[in-house]
């Protein structure tokens, strides 16, 4: 059983979207203030719209702030299934418009041949990384380390950034941030809403396999701390 992490429980998402809009963008701004810049690494996803929506009109120095992701599909940045565009669309918006925020996609045809590219465009993002929200999906991953995917020790061995995957049953080649890039964070916070994800989680504490539930990769740690936020 794991006992580090430290469980947030809600009634529902807007409560669950207020409360951790609100401390991301202190913790933001507590960097800026102590290190004159901040980093922030988002997932994508459906979970967290609305907490980019929430996060965007807080009144921190967003022009200090550098953003990226997780992990991002091997689609054009324009698709409805790009993460980049949904953090253009939800997050970079209202006060949080002049946030300086890093892609992972390039011009490359596959993931694999642009990972190199992508590590050098996020390398100059302070680091530890001042937050990390990560999403977790149904079969326990979490970036873009699914288990059922043969590139997964990889992008939970390797010493890069990030690392290409294709992920065997969801769809699209993905470029995700490895497990020694995303540990190498002061805080993350891992956001779920509803009971499959839920019961996903409580699975994910008992069992022992990192490769068959790699959101352990995340869990099963103590260097960073990890705070879960979980609504209804
Ligand atoms: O690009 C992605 O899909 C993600 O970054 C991924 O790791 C996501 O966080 C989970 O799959 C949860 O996805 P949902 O929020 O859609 O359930």
């Amino acid at each position: 059983m794991i006992k580090e992490t430290v469980f947030k429980s809600f009634d529902n998402t807007e409560s669950l979207e207020s409360m951790l809009a609100e401390r991301i963008a202190r913790q933001l701004q507590d960097a800026v203030d102590q290190r004159g810049q901040a980093s922030l690494v988002v997932s994508g996803g459906s979970t967290p719209l609305k907490l980019f929506q929430a996060l965007s009109r807080k009144g921190i120095d967003w022009s200090e702030i550098f953003i990226t992701l997780a992990d991002e599909r091997w689609v054009d940045s324009d698709s409805q299934d790009s993460n980049e565009r949904l953090v253009k669309e939800n997050l970079l918006q209202n006060k949080a418009v002049g946030a300086k925020f890093r892609s992972l996609k390039n011009m490359f045809a596959t993931a694999r041949e642009g990972a190199a590219m992508a590590a050098e465009h996020i390398a100059n993002i302070p680091r530890p990384f001042d937050v990390v929200v990560l999403g977790m999906g149904n079969d326990g991953h979490t970036c873009s380390w699914f288990p059922c995917s043969a590139d997964l020790s990889q992008a939970l061995n390797s010493e890069s950034l990030c690392e290409a995957v294709t992920p065997g049953k969801a769809p699209y080649e993905r470029l995700t941030l490895t497990r020694k890039a995303i540990l190498n964070s002061r805080q993350i916070f891992l956001h779920l809403v509803g009971e499959q994800k839920l019961a996903v989680y409580r699975q994910a504490l008992e069992q022992d396999d990192v490769l068959a539930m790699p959101i352990r990769a995340v869990l099963a740690q103590t260097k960073t701390p990890v705070d879960v936020y979980w609504s209804a």
